[in-house]
């Protein structure tokens, strides 16, 4: 049996379970997100790199956010984002970050879910938000656990008056997500008397203890797959909910962590599709036509991890390479890639040229 096909976590359990050997409980706590990550990387034939584009982006993002003040702050900043410094902002993240997946649609834009909200019409990420802005002013409590088990309160129909669009396409996965505001909330009432904020003390001020434990207690976040046989953790909506409570709170209060750098890129289908476009990131042929002619890639495939493993350590790359041209600068993988996320977005807005985003429809990102 060769070393990768030897399954660590298991030997690490046997080892506690027998009393020998075994993690160092002193070492720091890790998620083993950006270990999987290059090694998704080193034995990724399909998708590559390119350091010499990595480096010019590099200079180009650093000049960019520095301009643009780019911070923790910028969180707040967003029109839809909640901006209470207080345990409302906290459920409102968990809720967020518990149905941040899968917004893409095979629909035109005029035709695609989309929710109208504050005179505006929100398609993507923001519809989501905004439908749960719109549903707090409508006095349903969707960002209250306890409310998620009640089976009287929230039923189907009112899930589907929160979701309701302003089209003919209802939010993509509507039925997984009811089902992951139930399953969570019933962890929640059975762990965490219902609080959020207890969970978020469970981790003892730990980022990647934050992380592990949704991975752990909730199975919707356990965003984990199998690579050449060997198990490897991507953990995309637990990572971004510790980097949106970090954002949204300044780094204070409920949003401090001492190891908030240990938070990798979020593997989603927008910002691998910004990489492409700095020229970071390239496909073999066959995967950047099956990309271009809209096929979908179903969850598991090779492609799909590369995808997002070679993703993770291309924001490290560019995260290092920021790191050399400025080592004062204040920058992680956190906030290279919330920018990145935002300019892809403007991008799009202004209809710009670029690789269309992969289609793999599931629950993790
Ligand atoms: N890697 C990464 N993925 C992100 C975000 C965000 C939004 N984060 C906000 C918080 C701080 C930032 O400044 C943003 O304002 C959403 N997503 C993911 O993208 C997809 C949605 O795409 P589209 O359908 O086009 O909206 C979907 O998988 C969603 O989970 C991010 O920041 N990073």
């Amino acid at each position: 049996m060769s070393d990768d096909e030897v399954d660590h976590d298991l030997l690490d359990l046997l080892r506690k379970s027998l009393g020998i050997g075994g993690s160092d409980p002193s070492a720091p706590p890790e998620t083993k997100v950006l270990q999987d990550a290059e090694y998704i990387y080193d034995n990724s034939i399909d998708v590559a790199l390119d350091m010499r584009h990595t480096k010019l982006a590099a200079i180009d993002i650093l000049k960019q956010m520095q301009e643009r003040e780019y911070s923790t702050k910028t969180w707040s900043e967003h029109p839809l984002h909640p901006k209470a410094k207080d345990e409302s902002t906290v459920n409102f993240i968990f809720t967020m970050d518990l149905l941040n997946f899968s917004f893409w649609s095979e629909k035109s834009e005029e035709e695609r879910f989309a929710v109208s909200y504050k005179e505006k019409r929100w398609t993507g990420y923001w519809s989501l938000v905004a439908a749960l802005q719109r549903a707090l002013d409508e006095e349903i409590p969707i960002t209250t656990p306890s409310f998620w088990v009640n089976e009287e309160e929230c039923t189907e129909e009112v899930l589907k008056k929160v979701f309701r669009s302003e089209t003919d396409e209802e939010i993509p996965m509507f039925q997984e997500r009811a089902q992951c505001l139930r399953e969570a909330g019933l962890i929640l009432e059975e762990e965490c008397d219902s609080s959020v904020a207890t969970l978020i003390e469970d981790a003892k001020g730990s980022a990647a203890d934050l992380v592990n434990l949704l991975a752990e207690r909730f199975p919707c976040f356990r965003d984990e797959a199998k690579f050449e046989g060997k198990k490897v953790r991507f953990l995309k909506r637990a990572q971004i909910f510790v980097a949106d409570l970090w954002a949204a709170f300044e780094g204070e209060g409920y949003g401090r962590f001492n190891d908030i750098d240990k938070i990798t890129m979020f593997a989603d289908y927008r910002v691998p599709q910004m990489l492409h476009s700095l020229g970071c990131i390239s496909y073999c042929p066959p995967l950047e036509s099956k990309i271009r002619r809209l096929e979908t890639i179903e969850p598991g495939h090779s492609w799909e991890l590369q995808i997002r493993g070679c993703s993770i350590w291309g924001i490290e790359l560019l995260r290092r390479e920021i790191l050399k041209l400025d080592p004062d600068a204040n920058v992680n993988a956190i906030l290279i890639d919330f920018f990145l996320y935002d300019i892809a977005k403007e991008r799009e807005q202004a209809g710009e040229e670029a690789i269309p985003h992969h289609r793999t429809r599931g629950i993790w990102y």
